[in-house]
């Protein structure tokens, strides 16, 4: 369904806008309806570049990213099909909007045509979907609803649209652990329902719960790659060990990593820079420096 395909993102920055800056390099992956994927990898590596690409908020400098075959062209009828959910939930709302004109907007711009009572049993229906009581958060303005609650009823707007994919960018980072785990079922759930969901985490452990394959992402370029239990039971490449051993190591910095003498993959070759190592399990050179 979702295929990005030797896509590459060069910002300009500087002054105005003397430099250039690659936040992502030539990345390729796929999501299948029906599945998670989970894109981590540190701050700063790329993940809500990627993530905005798809969902056409920057352009792709080179490569291309088709949905279903079709290369993404942002409007209606796009956006009817792919959605982000973001971060921050407040700053996904208009904050003198109450919920229930945010989805009587989504009415008037994408079912103008559907009657009144069918549409408002359509949003009681998806909010009840997301475990929300219509009754207490329609009437509400942002500011009087919790970050679960907004984040829930962002899935329930997703829902009410025919949606086939879901970019969710750090979409728990902010709810406490009881309200994370609702938002990440909910998420299960959609997936259950046929939906493909992009999971951008730099949270490992949400990510190996949901994800049925995981991309790792090192400064713009994919390091390793395949199931999720592949990934995290036998991690191939250095950065993706290191991620996954990282616990807070004060006199360390991050950047810290040993490569290897010489390199098993490097002289192996590979596809698109990435070598299958295992069927279905693909990691980069681990000659970091060099490669
Ligand atoms: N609009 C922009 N203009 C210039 N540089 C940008 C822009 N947006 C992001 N970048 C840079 O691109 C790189 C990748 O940023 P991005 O936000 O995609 O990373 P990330 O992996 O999502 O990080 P985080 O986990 O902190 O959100 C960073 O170095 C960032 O500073």
């Amino acid at each position: 369904m979702l295929k990005v395909d030797n896509v590459t993102k060069v910002y300009k920055v500087g002054t105005f806008g003397g430099r250039t800056m690659t936040a992502v390099d030539t990345v390729s992956f796929d999501v299948r309806p029906g599945e998670v994927v989970s894109l981590i990898g540190e701050s700063g590596s790329g993940k809500s570049t990627i993530g905005k690409m798809i969902l056409g908020l920057t352009p792709v400098t080179s490569g291309s990213i088709t949905v279903d075959g079709v290369p993404i062209q942002p409007g209606k009828d796009y956006y009817r099909t792919v959605q982000g959910v973001f971060q921050d939930p407040f700053s996904c709302y208009n904050p003198v909007f109450k919920a229930d004109r945010v989805f009587a907007l989504i009415k008037e711009s994408y079912y103008p045509s559907v009657p009144d009572a069918e549409w408002t049993e359509r949003v009681r229906s998806a909010i009840q979907d997301v475990r929300l009581n219509p009754d207490e958060v329609l009437g509400k303005f942002p500011h009087q609803l919790s970050g679960g609650q907004l984040q829930r009823l962002l899935i329930a707007r997703a829902l009410l649209l025919d949606l086939k994919l879901l970019i969710a960018d750090e979409i728990t980072s902010m709810l406490d652990a009881s309200t994370r785990i609702d938002v990440l079922n909910l998420l299960a759930e959609l997936k259950a329902r046929g939906l493909g969901v992009l999971y951008v985490t730099h949270d490992l452990s949400l990510g190996h719960y949901l994800a049925e394959r995981t991309v790792v992402l090192r400064r713009g370029t994919i390091v390793e790659m395949g199931l999720t239990s592949k990934v995290f039971d036998d991690p191939l490449h250095p950065y993706t060990r290191q991620l996954l051993s990282a616990v807070p190591r004060l006199h360390a910095p991050w950047d810290d990593i040993e490569p290897p003498a010489t390199c098993l993959y490097h002289e192996r070759g590979g596809v698109g820079g990435l070598l299958e190592a295992d069927p279905g399990h693909y990691v980069a050179c681990a000659q970091l420096s060099d490669c």
